[in-house]
Formats: C-alpha cells, structure tokens, sequence
C-alpha cells in the first residue's frame, strides 16, 4: 500500500472565502469517504491535494512525500490521479485514446493501458467517447486514474447519475483499486449508500472545518453531522 496521507492545518483563501479552514485529518488506507453539504470545501480539498489551489498554509505528506513541493505534472507522474465531478471523456476520440492519452502523461505505457481496460471490463474500446453510455464514460474516468502506478485517487462524485445496477458495478470496482492497484481511494459522493457501502472511514467537511472523521457507520450517525445535513434529502434516508 502506498502509505497515510497527513493533512495538517491546510488552509485554501480566496479573498474573504476560506474554502479551507485548518483542516487536519489522516487517510490510512483503502477507500475514505469524505462528504459534506453543498459548498463544505470538498472539492477544494481535491483541488489543493492535485496542486489546482495553491493552500496559503498547511501540509499534504503522503508517505513522507511533500505533495506542496510538487507542481501538478510532477504529482500526477509521482501517483496522483483525479476525477471531476465535470466528466472529462473527449467525445471525439476512441475511449481507447482517451486512457491511452491520459496514460502518457502518468507512465506505464501500452501495458497500463491494457491493465486498466482489463480491470474496468470496458469492451468496444475503438468506439468514440461520444458513442460510449454514460457508465462506459465513468469506466474510461476510474481506467484513466489507474494507469502507471498510481498511488493517490481522488474520484469526484463517480457515482452521480447512475442507476442502481451501474452504480453496483461501479462499487465492486472502486472496492477492489486498493488491493489491485496499492492506491489510497478518496471518494467525494453526495450518494451516502454509495458512501457507507464502499468507505472505511469517512471526513466529514462543513464551511471548510473538519467537523467528523473515523469508521464511517458512527459518523454517518453522529449528532453533529446529521446537524450539518439537516434538510438535506441523502442524510434522512440513511436515517
Ligand atoms: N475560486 C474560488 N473563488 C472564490 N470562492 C471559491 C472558489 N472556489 C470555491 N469557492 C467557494 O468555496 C466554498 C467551497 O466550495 P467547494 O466547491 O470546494 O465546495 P464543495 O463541498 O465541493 O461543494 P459541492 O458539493 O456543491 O460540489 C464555496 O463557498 C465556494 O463558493
């Protein structure tokens, strides 16, 4: 496994806004959850782990490595990987293309590339991205992220959008990176069965303060937390 990664004190500002506010949690291994009502900082927290947010304070270490002292590119080839909740699939090339492109710019060549359509079970892989349903679209996303060697996966929101069955295909995938792969899995998913079903441990992020973290099951049903998500619809049906 590629090792904790340690937050400490990491604070993102953008003028009076601070999406970040001294967030200090670890991620030891597996699948951590990390959720939050709209506008917690969780995307945020992603832009400042693959260097899209510069953090005005703070430290990332994974494994003893400095993720601040790496620029984006330098991080990606280190291990870093990354979803959007904005699907990045380009319509216009073959979803074989689309990992293979992506793949250049992590390593591994034409064996990570097949390693990873082989994991995901993608088939008709010279279809263009514009041709592909929109799970084969989630697939191609969760292949680009394992190429090379990847040792940090952050997915954004992987499951919006998918029926129940996909959505079951998508778990038993995003269960099996760790063990396949030896990468640490963040997930950001407003979908708590999603959340509870495949995470370990879970963070809970509110106006940018960590206000929860620890076996998913008792955070979900913490006081403090259902106090965050109150009027929200996910949190009342886990109830
Ligand atoms: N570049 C920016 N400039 C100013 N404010 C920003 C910027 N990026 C994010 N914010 C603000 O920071 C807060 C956190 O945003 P963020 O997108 O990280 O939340 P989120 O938890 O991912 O929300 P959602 O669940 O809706 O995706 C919001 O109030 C947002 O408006």
């Amino acid at each position: 496994m590629s090792g904790a990664l340690l937050v400490e004190g990491l604070t993102v500002q953008y003028g009076g806004v601070k999406p970040l506010d001294e967030v200090s949690l670890t991620f030891e291994s597996d699948v951590c959850g990390l959720i939050g009502p709209n506008g917690a900082g969780k995307t945020t927290f992603f832009n400042a782990l693959s260097g899209f947010a510069a953090p005005a304070s703070g430290s990332l270490t994974m494994a003893g490595t400095d993720l601040l002292a790496m620029n984006p590119a330098k991080r990606a080839r280190w291990g870093l990987r990354r979803t959007f909740q904005q699907e990045q699939v380009i319509h216009t090339l073959s979803a074989w293309d689309n990992i293979r492109l992506s793949s250049e710019h992590t390593g591994g060549g034409r064996t990570a590339v097949e390693r990873a359509v082989d994991f995901v079970g993608l088939e008709g892989l010279d279809r263009a991205g514009s041709a592909l349903s929109m799970l084969e679209r989630r697939l191609v996303e969760i292949a680009k992220t394992v190429c090379g060697e990847p040792r940090l996966i952050l997915l954004d929101e992987p499951g919006a959008g998918l029926d129940a069955g996909e959505t079951e295909r998508l778990i038993g995938l995003i269960r099996r990176i760790p063990e396949e792969f030896g990468a640490l899995v963040i997930l950001v998913d407003h979908d708590m069965d999603l959340v509870s079903t495949v995470c370990g441990t879970t963070a809970v992020l509110d106006f940018g303060r960590v206000i929860a973290v620890g076996v998913t099951a008792e955070v979900l049903a913490s006081a403090e937390v259902r106090r965050a998500y109150l009027g929200t619809v996910e949190l009342e049906e886990t109830a």
